[in-house]
């Protein structure tokens, strides 16, 4: 199995690194604009191998496609990272001609890749990288939920001191503030976490883990790559696996949840063919609005790309 990784800053690497290290893929190439940036980081992620005692292959592009040539996976994670006191969707400016140029380059040289963005503003690049492709969203679709669930159950297992492994969790939306983490679907150990957690608590968590992106940003003045960068190298490995894992995926819908032509996160079946089904939730009244106001901010954001006529 043959994964491109296109960006090869924090989360580009670090999602290479994790492929590498769990042998998801053997041959992995990393690709960036920067000359000798993504050869830098391939060739020490590779020198880990005798120690990490591991033989897939990691290699380094700088901005050569014919590299990437037949990739099953592609990830995309080129593109700026927000600062302090920024929004992710400030940041559709410039990553919108990135994510549409890598696009282009990617579908040509790997027609029949999976491609899974990452780049922000996450939704709206989702589309953009879609409209540029020109192929079934089934194989264009974004990663988010995995991260955003990720974040959620972290949170949920230091405040009931449990593993993180049994904590099993079901979050919707787009990818901001916006996003609806889904109590009614969280369980620990098979237990409903509203019978081990106090209401206060948990709503706590739900807003840590809306605003759990900013946390980080706060923190380092830059955002976050490791958690990111698991999260889409755990979506590659149900993909190159042919696991049928159930993730929170950013999807293209057509009438589900009753939304039409929105990128938006939901839950879904991942495998070799990639978006093989989006599972569909019977949510009560509160949910749904709240899913349908995540619609309405992503739906926005999608017309200010519309707007830019970025993409013809
Ligand atoms: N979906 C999600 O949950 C998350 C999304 N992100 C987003 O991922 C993106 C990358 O974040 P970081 O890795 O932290 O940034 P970074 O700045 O460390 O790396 C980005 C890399 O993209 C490269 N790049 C820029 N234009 C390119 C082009 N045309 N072709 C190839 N490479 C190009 C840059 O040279 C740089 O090495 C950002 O947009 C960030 O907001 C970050 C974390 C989570
Ligand atoms: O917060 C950011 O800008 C990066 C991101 O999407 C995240 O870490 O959730």
């Amino acid at each position: 199995m043959k994964v491109t990784v296109v960006g090869a800053g924090n989360v580009g690497a670090t999602c290479a690194d994790v492929l590498a290290h769990k042998e998801i893929a053997n041959e992995i190439v990393l690709l960036d604009i920067k000359e000798g940036f993504a050869e830098g980081k391939a060739l020490d992620i590779w020198e880990t191998s005798p120690i990490n005692l591991y033989d897939s292959r990691t290699t380094g592009s700088t901005n050569d496609y014919s590299k990437t040539a037949d990739s099953d996976v592609v990830v995309i994670t080129s593109g700026l990272p927000r600062k302090p006191g920024m929004s992710r969707d400030d940041l559709i400016a410039t990553n919108a001609g990135i994510v549409k140029s890598v696009t282009e380059n990617v579908i040509k040289y790997s027609p029949e890749a999976k491609i899974i963005i990452v780049s922000n503003p996450l939704d709206v690049m989702t589309y953009c990288a879609y409209l540029t492709a020109k192929v079934d969203p089934s194989r264009v679709f974004g990663m988010a939920g995995v991260l955003d669930t990720a974040r959620y159950r972290s949170f949920l297992a230091m405040e009931l001191n449990v593993s993180p492994k049994d904590i099993q969790a079901v979050l919707m939306g787009g990818h901001g503030d916006t996003m609806v983490p889904l109590p009614r679907y969280t369980t620990v150990g098979g237990i409903p976490v509203t019978e081990l957690i106090e209401e206060d608590k948990l709503n706590e968590i739900i807003e840590r883990t809306k605003f759990g992106g900013g946390e980080i940003v706060k923190l380092l003045g830059t955002s976050a790559w490791y958690a990111p960068g698991a999260a889409a190298a755990q979506m590659v490995e149900a993909i190159v696996r042919d696991q049928k894992r159930i993730f929170p995926v950013c999807a293209w819908l057509q009438g589900e949840y009753g939304m039409d032509n929105i990128y938006l996160g939901v839950p879904v079946v991942l495998g070799k063919n990639g978006i093989e089904k989006i599972i569909e939730l019977d949510l009560n009244a509160d949910e749904r609005a709240l899913l349908e106001e995540s619609a309405v901010a992503v739906k926005g954001v999608m017309k200010v790309l519309d707007d830019m006529n970025v993409v013809s």
